[in-house]
């Protein structure tokens, strides 16, 4: 049967990464991603902002929304001290099967829970079926249209503390209209734009952070 493109992304991984060098596998996603087949990781130029932002953060509970591949959840986890961890919520059982094959190879499966399912139905679950308190990040990369009712839905939770902060990937492209309506107008976030381009691209997009003020 003809492989899936994430697939084939792993494949390519497995092939010419060095095991247990998350860089690698970044590294080795990036080249494939932007030589062969464009795919939706979050990339070398925005995982920079990524970088920056979780290393601001030094999370010790992190939350990802929309693993796919698992490159951002790579990305994430290698920068977490001893003892931190990252839960990354998948809704496609295909991603899901290859981001945890690709988090094993990069060697921070310790560091990570893969959470398949939807945001919906996780988020509520994750105080008492995965001991959070509250998260210190949430980086939010999935479906668009769920980047508003999930950000509501943490806060129902009680999932955010003073100090949370939110990372949210494709505000310009595909883009985001309703979510950066409703957090640049909503005063329990302080919100910054960090201007960049799509993943492998020269299409404009950018990253808004959003900090829980309580
Ligand atoms: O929505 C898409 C999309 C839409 C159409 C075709 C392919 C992808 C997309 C594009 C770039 C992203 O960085 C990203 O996170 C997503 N996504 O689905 O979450
Ligand atoms: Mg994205």
């Amino acid at each position: 049967m003809n492989q899936s493109k994430e697939q084939r992304i792993l494949n390519f991984v497995l092939q010419n990464a060095v095991r247990g060098d998350p860089c690698s596998v970044m590294e080795t996603i990036d080249k494939y991603c932007s030589e062969k087949e464009w795919a939706m990781n979050v990339g070398d130029e925005k995982g920079v902002i990524l970088d920056k932002t979780v290393e601001e953060v030094n999370p010790k509970v992190a939350l990802e929304l929309g693993t796919y591949c698992g490159y951002s959840a790579v990305r994430i986890a290698r920068l977490l001290k001893a003892g931190a961890r990252l839960l990354t919520v998948e809704f496609n059982p295909e991603f899901a099967a290859i981001a945890k094959q690709m988090i094993e190879f990069a060697g921070v499966q310790d560091k990570v829970k893969l959470l398949e399912g939807p945001s919906e139905v996780i988020i509520p679950q994750l105080k008492k079926k995965y001991e959070v308190d509250t998260l210190d990040f949430v980086f939010v990369d999935h479906w668009k249209d769920r980047y508003t009712p999930d950000t509501i839905l943490l806060q129902e939770c009680s999932l955010l503390r003073k100090g949370s902060v939110l990372l949210a990937d494709n505000i310009i492209f595909p883009g985001a209209p309703e979510f950066v309506k409703y957090i640049r107008n909503n005063p329990r976030f302080q919100c910054s734009t960090y201007p960049s381009h799509l993943e492998y691209m020269k299409v404009q997009d950018a990253m808004e952070k959003a900090v829980f003020l309580g």
